[in-house]
């Protein structure tokens, strides 16, 4: 009885607050829509004790009883995210804008496999149903806004190797090679002689295979090793959606790392995701922490001005920065329709506990890149105090010439 007082009051003052276009079913049959508008969403609460989750609106919250399947959600995911969000903030002015959790994370090379084991080691076919056909796991680049996805990620790939000024012959290490299509552009573009690691035995196994039947085994060597156990020096480096696995603590000895993998005029470029809090906070509402619990253990995000200064701190000097949050917005939601689209195969891939975690992850990182919660930079570097001739004076080089 104090539950469902509790959840009429509730109702009564969201909808004196927001007009959004949801329905919330409750476990008796009765339907409350919280405006006029015709419903994008439903939130069905199965019994009176699931109400508590409508209660606390965050969104780790309401993600975790989604996932778990305390409550039904019904819609496109985008419009989930949307009107969660403005559930969640109605809830938040207590707890402050960036409630981070105290906690910052040790990163043993075992705990770091381990976690890169749970997010990555699903099933390569898993990845297969929203990716593109190379199956890059990062941002694309949208150079006139217009492409799809597999040639927005092809062309991120080659506006990263002409950043770095990659020149025929030069070897490339690629931390956190995933499934090996940047190695593999480097070597049929450049001749480059690549070496990719990876954590993920799946991505191992089907990143060798692509080298194999692509004939590039004489230029291109995949392993299963931490960057960490990576020894010798390369000319270039290029590390893509991996560096958010480093940890904040841990980010200057990362960037060392780089460093001392690096040829004396040697190039790196970094391409990862960063928080727009300036003091390295949780995104807004919870999102992190279902983030954290249900998809990327111990992922830890930095502003760009603590990237910056732990390059710094790595001995390496900063020449070229840019911006692609909006270009991972697009990506995201891209990933999200497709996501959708197969949602049969992904569920009977990977079970409806692992669907439900995706779905509201894929969308919520759309939604936070959208928001400007999170952002994306490609961070272009050289050895500090280095009188590199490695790179042109101009960015012309980054462009390709007009045909
Ligand atoms: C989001 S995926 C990106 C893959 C690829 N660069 C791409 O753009 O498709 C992150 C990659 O980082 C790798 N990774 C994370 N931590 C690592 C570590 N300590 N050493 C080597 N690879 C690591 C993962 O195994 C995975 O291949």
């Amino acid at each position: 009885m104090f539950v469902k007082n509790q959840l009429s009051n509730w109702i009564d003052g969201m909808r004196a607050q927001l007009t959004l276009p949801l329905r919330i079913e409750l476990w008796n049959g009765q339907q409350v829509d919280l405006s006029s508008e015709a419903p994008r969403v439903t939130i069905r609460l199965p019994n009176v004790a699931s109400a508590r989750y409508l209660l606390t609106p965050s969104l780790s919250n309401l993600g975790a009883a989604y996932v778990e399947g305390a409550i039904e959600v019904k819609g496109k995911a985008r419009d989930m995210i949307a009107v969660v969000n403005a559930l969640a903030r109605t809830s938040l002015k207590a707890e402050g804008k960036f409630a981070r959790l105290a906690r910052s994370f040790h990163h043993s090379k075992q705990k770091d496999a381990e976690a890169i084991r749970y997010h990555y080691d699903v099933s390569n076919e898993f990845y297969q149903q929203f990716l593109d056909p190379h199956m890059v796991y990062s941002c694309a680049y949208f150079e006139n806004g217009d492409e799809d996805l597999a040639s927005a990620q092809l062309k991120k790939i080659d506006h990263i190797l002409r950043k770095i000024a990659l020149q025929p012959g030069q070897t490339l290490l690629d931390i956190g090679c995933g499934w090996g299509a940047l190695v593999i552009r480097a070597a049929q573009r450049y001749n480059a002689r690549c070496v990719g690691v990876t954590l993920s035995e799946n991505q191992y196994a089907l990143a060798r295979q692509r080298v194999r039947e692509a004939g590039l085994e004489h230029l291109i060597e995949i392993r299963l090793q931490d960057y960490r156990d990576v020894r010798g020096q390369f000319d270039r480096i290029t590390s893509v959606g991996m560096f958010e696995h480093v940890g904040l603590r841990h980010l200057p000895e990362y960037f060392t790392a780089i460093h001392n993998l690096l040829a004396p005029d040697g190039v790196v470029m970094n391409h990862g995701i960063t928080t727009t809090d300036p003091d390295n906070g949780e995104t807004p509402y919870g999102g992190g922490e279902f983030i954290e619990k249900y998809v990327f253990p111990h992922g830890e995000l930095a502003h760009i001005g603590h990237v910056l200064r732990a390059m710094q701190q790595g001995a390496l000097e900063v020449s070229d920065v840019e911006n692609l949050r909006r270009h991972y917005a697009r990506t995201c939601a891209i990933w999200t329709d497709n996501f959708e689209a197969h949602g049969d195969q992904v569920r009977a891939l990977a079970g409806d506990k692992r669907y439900r975690i995706w779905h509201v992850y894929l969308a919520g990182c759309a939604y936070a890149f959208e928001q400007d919660w999170i952002s994306l930079y490609q961070i272009v570097g050289r050895k500090a105090g280095q009188r590199s001739a490695a790179l042109p004076w101009s960015r012309q080089h980054m462009y390709p010439a007009a045909t």
